[in-house]
């Protein structure tokens, strides 16, 4: 047997996934946590990948193997190649006034759209090199080179200096339109140009890796982590993805680029030659980490919680902007709780207005991409969760497809892998486990609520 691995460097943790590269089976699998925080060295990336793949006792077997990713996260090295900081992750908002003097200078969001398919936020690399040439340049002047965690890792791997559209999509400063870097724009932000790794195409060759004993394992281009996901999770042009992950995602694959000048839609390019519009926000399950420390429980304590409380939750409205928020791009809002009663001061009620609260905020971003799609899918560690698989299709006013538990981040990469070993125009069509779908009436009075307090608060600027 062939095997494949896939490998998913998340914000929280890092996941390794080792499949038949024919079919496609589970053979073995590890994880190891990230640290904490929204700047990271490294160096705990690379820890955690192997403590993974020696959980995944080893890559033996193993003859390609691909790295999936958190998107947009800054690595700069020096001309030695060692790191110059420790990285500005995707959802570290000491940037947003860097992005919006970018979106300035350059004519505005429109300008931005045409340019890269996206408006830069915070999270962007291009708005990350402005903030480092403005407040440490002694850094900035040491950066001979920028790259992405996944471009790092897949180099530190033994690979070239590459990266994928994918991921190149995230920067600010690469165009899925044209599929070229765009140098003046990264000059303009960071004032000089690094040296960026090569772009592959979706089946490119990375390098390879020496596995111990010499023996060689391929090294696939790797992608950015949501590109990832629709490949391990089979979407179609048609369909539309929502993960509730570390950050919450509502994506698209598409046959055209995208550019949305008001800036919600971020127009990514996928791993498979395609496009990915992609809404993104900062909060998602860790809405419901709060919300269970808040009550002293567990996650599925905290779901059964919020499944014994009413729909609407009494009135009690969690608007879940914990983390600041970049879809709508608010980085310095806070989360809020609108509507205490000593009916609603309940744990049940609070559980329910914590879920209901981030499904909504997930809503908006499913709006946002303005398709009807034929299938919802919903995926990431919060869709672990049962209550959220119930009270999702309520809240979204459409029936939700729930594919098996699974981390399918790291399965994308593990198909892309099996794609660089055998070939051909589209991946291999590994066989799909079966989904469950999830109906519900629809709730409409607990979105027109929630929007009636998220926008008294946004009007606030809280
Ligand atoms: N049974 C569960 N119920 C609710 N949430 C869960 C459950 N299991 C995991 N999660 C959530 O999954 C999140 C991690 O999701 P994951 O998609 O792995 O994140 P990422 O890939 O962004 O690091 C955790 O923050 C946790 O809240
Ligand atoms: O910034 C984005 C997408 O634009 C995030 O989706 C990151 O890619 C982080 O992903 P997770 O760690 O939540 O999977």
């Amino acid at each position: 047997m062939t095997l494949v691995a896939g490998v998913d460097s998340s914000t929280q943790s890092c996941k390794v996934m080792i499949r038949d590269a024919e079919t496609g089976a589970l053979v073995r699998q590890g994880r190891a946590a990230h640290p904490d925080g929204t700047e990271v060295d490294p160096a705990a990336w690379w820890s955690a990948l192997q403590e993974a793949i020696a959980q995944a006792g080893g890559l033996d077997g193993v003859a390609a193997m691909s790295v999936g990713a958190q998107q947009h996260g800054m690595v700069c090295l020096d001309s030695s190649g060692a790191v110059v900081r420790d990285a500005l992750l995707w959802n570290d908002t000491r940037s947003a006034g860097a992005a919006r003097d970018l979106v300035e200078e350059l004519g505005g969001p429109a300008a931005w759209a045409e340019a890269v398919g996206s408006v830069p936020v915070a999270s962007f690399t291009v708005t990350k090199l402005r903030w480092l040439a403005e407040h440490e340049p002694a850094n900035a002047r040491r950066t001979a080179r920028v790259c992405l965690p996944h471009d790092w890792l897949t180099w530190r791997l033994g690979g070239e200096s590459v990266t994928d559209r994918g991921d190149a999509s995230g920067t600010g400063y690469w165009s899925p339109a044209t599929g070229s870097y765009r140098t003046d724009l990264l000059k303009a932000a960071f004032g000089a140009v690094p040296e960026l790794p090569r772009v592959l195409g979706p089946r490119d060759s990375a390098g390879e890796l020496r596995a111990p004993g010499g023996r060689p394992v391929r090294l696939a281009a790797g992608t950015g982590d949501n590109m990832a996901a629709a490949l391990g999770v089979g979407a179609l042009p048609g369909d539309v993805v929502v993960s509730i992950g570390t950050s919450g995602t509502a994506f698209a694959v598409a046959e055209s680029p995208s550019a949305d000048p008001a800036g919600a839609v971020a127009g990514f390019a996928d791993a498979t030659g395609r496009f990915l519009p992609l809404v993104c926000t900062l909060n998602a399950a860790r809405v419901l980490d709060a919300a269970a420390r808040l009550l002293g429980v567990g996650l599925d304590r905290l779901g059964q919680l919020a499944l014994d409380a009413p729909a609407g939750a009494g009135g009690l409205v969690c608007v879940p902007y914990l983390e600041g928020e970049r879809t709508p791009n608010l980085p310095d809002a806070t989360g809020s709780l609108h509507g205490l009663t000593l009916g609603t001061s309940t744990p049940a009620h609070l559980a329910r207005a914590a879920v209901e609260g981030m499904l909504c905020h997930m809503a908006d971003a499913f709006d946002a991409l303005g398709l009807d799609p034929a299938r919802v899918l919903l995926i990431g560690g919060g869709a672990r969760s049962e209550a959220v698989r119930r009270i999702a299709p309520a809240v979204f006013g459409r029936p939700v497809i729930v594919p098996p538990p699974g981390e399918y981040v790291a399965d994308g990469a593990a198909r892309q892998a099996a794609w660089l070993l055998g070939g051909g125009d589209e991946p291999p069509a590994w066989e799909a486990a079966g989904a469950e779908r999830f109906e519900a009436d629809a709730t409409p009075a607990v979105r027109a609520r929630y929007a009636e307090v998220r926008d008294a608060q946004i009007r606030d600027g809280s």
